[in-house]
């Protein structure tokens, strides 16, 4: 008898100790033993929810005023209607005091010092120090990272030219960029085609017409970022210019003739900086910008030209001191006092190149595009007069917008008035009939084709939103900064994809004689936002877990499903499927044509029935399908509430293939997942988290007995809620801790509050409650089943404290939530935890929020681990519905009951649903 089992013959605290799960999991197991598989369950039919429907709490948005009231009313519905939702914020710090070993504190610690040092201007580099082949994008990040002793050095001319190149290009092609909106929302500018490089390899500004480019705006702008042009100083070698590679775009406009512009961007930092202290050999006294303050015009000021004296070394003596001497013979006072200042230090290194545009000395976009921006657009007047009158913040607000950058740069050529609308097009001397092609009534300006044309006004009625009466305003631009001063970030997210859309379906009927369906475009524009959404979510969750999103195999017993569709420019799309089993080999696949529907929904519906049909027609029995088609699996959750359409009927007939299949989940995807293959970045705090707790699980056994649950109150590893020797078992370990964070407390705390804020409770009552309340964690780890889909981690519960803050530690789905008699698998979002709204809060809120039933389904192949921190009321009070809540009309749902009795209650029982919360309930 192991140790594990001997404890099992013992009883504690009430639950009959069991044995340790991982322990049996380690052992090969084809099957898992009769007491752990779950008949009484259905583990087989699960709905994954589209993202979009989870609610998920931005706390930081809570947090503040001007988007308080929305996100409370979200926050709110989430509570009503799901009772649970998950809550976004930058959490670290909060997963940071969720240390779980001292391994773990040792390694954040590492890790919050070595950013300390990053963060250290005296230790950052202050040269720029490009590797190799590194990309454009590379460098940006790169530079920043890169430390020796202090400096750093470009070693070669070759990786000079990609500092320099790699540089350049992200200055030039943010400029190309911006060219575009610039050369037709800025009349006096002049388009440039290039510069002309002179023989001598100078460069000269070169308009459109072959002549010179003037004193156009957009030229001055350029000449503001000037770079040191010659390669030559980087290695002292000579004849190097001739070797740079001329390309005559704008990248290289962008490069100026360098010298003496306002601003030189790199500079030869020589030994000037005070902590780099490069040993002057090889930084030409007379050609490189090495004094401060003076930049290249060091040149036109010397008092005599010593030949010999040609580096900066040669002024340096043994002892790492300046030669005053040999400085008074060569420049004038004030030049030797500049040079003075220039900290000289015994540890020589090379000298190394840095940037004057930054006191700091390295180069990223941003600067470059700040240092830009804040001399060139000062005096440009963007609007036109007629245009009308801007918000102050209303630009920043469209920049900041996080929406892909066409959307950005369309709405803001159309605040400018200058899309190409027919009106537009007239004033700019194009005789063309301008009326609008779908009322043929009005002129087609762009206010008029985007918002005010009666087709389109059916798209806004569409909406979700107040927009406001449109019909007043003469511009977009006017209508934005009246209408749109009340409107949430989202609103005007899915008000500008909708007006992309509607120019875009503009375009083709005119170009291509096509119909828009105005009907859907509301319906497009708001998948589209989802998108947007969702794959930020998944940028986000790969960069955290260093996770490259590609095709997963099904686990077995599975076969996997996907599906897509694509409509045809005329009529009628195609449809395609694959059926792969739990080894990746093909089964079945379809494509074909069909006239059915030229919807993308509807095609999409189609493929899936199609699909479905195919793999039956396999043999499939237990089928995943995965698939982006967000609409599809919205109505298949939703069927009670749709009205009849060919769309619905279709999804029927999907629901009637469904039950041909013994298991059958479905799968949503984010449709531009492959967008995000190999994104990954450094390993981050969740995977220390991760690593503290798999540590933990991973003691051998006679470790983890010294922590075995202790008999008063059940804290320490084992399993609860097993009261008799013939309760079937879960398949998972856990450990109760008595930690206690401050930090979720405080977010509990609240959350309470924000609850009693929504509900219209009495304010000293929440608050109380919350302060009074206590805390308690538990760490769940669910080893790897070879039965996964018969046994069941966690059994369907319902958490008995007020709030359940869950943090799902690793990458593994499992938690399920019941969401009206369907099971809903909640992704694990980085840097979010989990709400779990609990019993308490439904009988304080009389039956207005609800506690969400929930449970932990395992994996065929890896471990899954979760923390729960519960946040319960204080035993020695009474719990009741809240007396602001009950009325006449409302009276009390719940029997009032001492919290430490519900909770003597809770843990002498199997966990069951809510049948414990029933139990109090009062019948009417
Ligand atoms: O592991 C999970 O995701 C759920 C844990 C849970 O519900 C609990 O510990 O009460
Ligand atoms: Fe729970």
């Amino acid at each position: 008898m192991d140790s594990a089992e001997a404890k099992s013959m013992s009883e504690n605290s009430g639950s009959v100790v069991v044995p340790c799960v991982k322990e049996l999991a380690k052992q090969p197991l084809k099957e898992v033993p009769e007491r752990y598989l779950r008949t009484d369950l259905d583990l087989h039919h699960t709905f994954s929810s589209p993202h979009q429907q989870i609610p998920i709490i931005d706390m930081s948005k809570l947090l503040c005023p001007e988007f308080h009231a929305s996100e409370l009313n979200k926050f709110d519905f989430a509570c009503k209607e799901w009772g649970f939702f998950q809550q976004t914020e930058a959490l670290t710090e909060l997963l940071s005091k969720l240390k779980v070993s001292k391994e773990v504190t040792s390694r954040v610690n590492e890790m919050e010092e070595n950013n300390d040092q990053e963060g250290d201007s005296s230790k950052r580099l202050e040269g720029v120090h490009v590797r190799q082949g590194m990309s454009k994008g590379d460098i940006v990040r790169d530079m920043e990272l890169e430390s020796h002793e202090g400096t750093v050095s470009v070693k070669t001319l070759e990786e000079a030219r990609v500092q320099e190149d790699g540089i350049i290009n992200e200055v030039g092609n943010f400029l190309g960029d911006m060219e575009e909106g610039t050369r037709e929302g800025i009349a006096s500018v002049k388009t440039l085609e290039g510069p002309r490089v002179e023989e001598d390899g100078t460069i000269t500004e070169v308009g459109a017409d072959g002549k010179g480019a003037g004193e156009g705006v957009l030229g001055d702008i350029l000449n503001l970022i000037p770079i040191v042009d010659d390669v030559q100083k980087v290695n002292g070698k000579e004849g190097v210019r001739t070797e740079i590679r001329r390309v005559v775009t704008w990248k290289r406009l962008a490069r100026g003739d360098g010298i003496g512009g306002v601003g030189t961007v790199i500079e030869k930092s020589g030994p000037k900086r005070k902590s780099s202290g490069g040993d002057g050999a090889s930084t030409n006294i007379w050609q490189d910008p090495w004094v401060p303050g003076l930049g290249q015009h060091v040149l036109d000021r010397f008092l005599r030209q010593d030949e010999e004296v040609k580096w900066v070394g040669d002024l340096i003596n043994e002892q790492s001191e300046w030669r005053w001497d040999c400085m008074r013979r060569l420049f004038p006072e004030d030049v030797v006092q500049r040079i003075s200042r220039i900290h000289l230090d015994t540890r020589h290194g090379e000298d190394c190149w840095s940037w004057s545009g930054n006191p700091k000395g390295f180069v990223t976009v941003k600067l470059c595009y700040n240092r830009v921006m804040e001399a060139g657009w000062r005096d440009v007047e963007l609007v036109k007069d007629s245009a009308g009158w801007v918000r102050e913040g209303f630009w920043k607000r469209i920049w900041k917008l996080s929406l892909m950058p066409k959307y950005k740069s369309f709405i803001w050529r159309v605040c400018l008035d200058i899309l190409p609308s027919c009106v537009a097009l007239n004033e700019r001397g194009m005789e063309i009939d301008d009326m609008c092609l779908w009322c043929g009534r009005e002129r087609e300006s762009s206010y008029h084709v985007l918002v005010e044309c009666n087709k389109v006004r059916e798209v806004w009625e569409r909406s979700r939103f107040d927009f406001g009466d449109c019909r007043y305003f003469r511009s977009v631009l006017e209508w934005l900064n009246v209408e749109g001063e009340d409107w949430a970030q989202d609103q005007w997210c899915l008000m500008i994809i909708a007006m992309y859309l509607i120019w875009e379906g503009r375009n083709s009927c005119r170009f291509k004689n096509e119909n828009v369906n105005f009907s859907h475009l509301w319906c497009r524009a708001a998948s589209l936002w989802d998108e947007v959404g969702n794959v930020q979510e998944l940028e986000v969750e790969c960069n955290m877990r260093q996770q490259v999103v590609r095709w997963e195999k099904p686990a077995a017993p599975f076969c996997k499903l996907n599906t897509d569709a694509g409509t045809l420019p005329n009529e009628g799309g195609i449809l395609g499927g694959v059926v792969c089993d739990q080894h990746g080999v093909c089964l079945a696949a379809f494509t074909e044509f069909t006239n059915f529907s030229n919807d993308p929904i509807l095609l999409e519906a189609e493929a899936i029935k199609r699909g479905m049909e195919l793999a039956l027609e396999a043999g499939v029995k237990d089928l995943v399908i995965e698939g982006d088609a967000q609409l599809v699996f919205n109505m298949l959750t939703n069927m009670e509430n749709a009205a009849m359409s060919p769309f619905y009927l279709i999804c029927n007939c999907i629901l009637n293939l469904i039950n041909m299949f013994s298991n059958f989940r479905f799968s949503w995807v984010p449709r531009t997942c492959n967008k995000l293959i190999n994104h990954g970045v450094d390993v981050s705090l969740v995977e220390n988290v991760k690593k503290g707790v798999t540590e933990f699980f991973n003691l051998p056994m006679d470790e983890k007995n010294k922590f075995w649950q202790n008999a008063e109150d059940g804290q320490g590893f084992g399993q609860q809620f097993v009261y008799s020797k013939e309760q079937k078992l879960e398949w998972a370990d856990i450990k109760n801790l008595n930690n206690y964070c401050v930090e979720l407390r405080k977010l509990a705390i609240k959350m309470i509050e924000l609850v009693g804020e929504a509900l219209k409770i009495e304010p000293t009552e929440m608050k109380k409650l919350g302060e009074e309340g206590w805390q308690s964690m538990r760490m769940n780890y669910y080893p790897p089943c070879p039965q996964a889909e018969k046994v069941i981690g966690l059994s369907p519960h319902s958490d008995i404290c007020m709030l359940t803050i869950l943090l799902q530690v690793n990458e593994m789905e499992g938690l399920q939530i019941n969401k009206e008699g369907k099971w809903v698998p909640i992704s694990p979002l980085p840097n979010a935890f989990v709400i779990n709204i609990g019993d308490s809060l439904e009988i304080v809120s009389n039956g207005i929020y609800r506690s969400v039933e929930h449970r932990a389904t395992v994996n065929s192949q890896k471990e899954r681990m979760s923390i729960a921190t519960f946040y319960s009321a204080k035993q020695e009070r009474n719990i009741g519905p809240s007396p602001s809540l009950v009325t006449p009309q409302t009276p009390p749902l719940f029997k009032t009951i001492r919290v430490s009795e519900y909770r003597r209650r809770f843990f002498s029982r199997q966990l069951s649903g809510k049948s414990l919360l029933d139990s109090i309930r009062i019948q009417n």
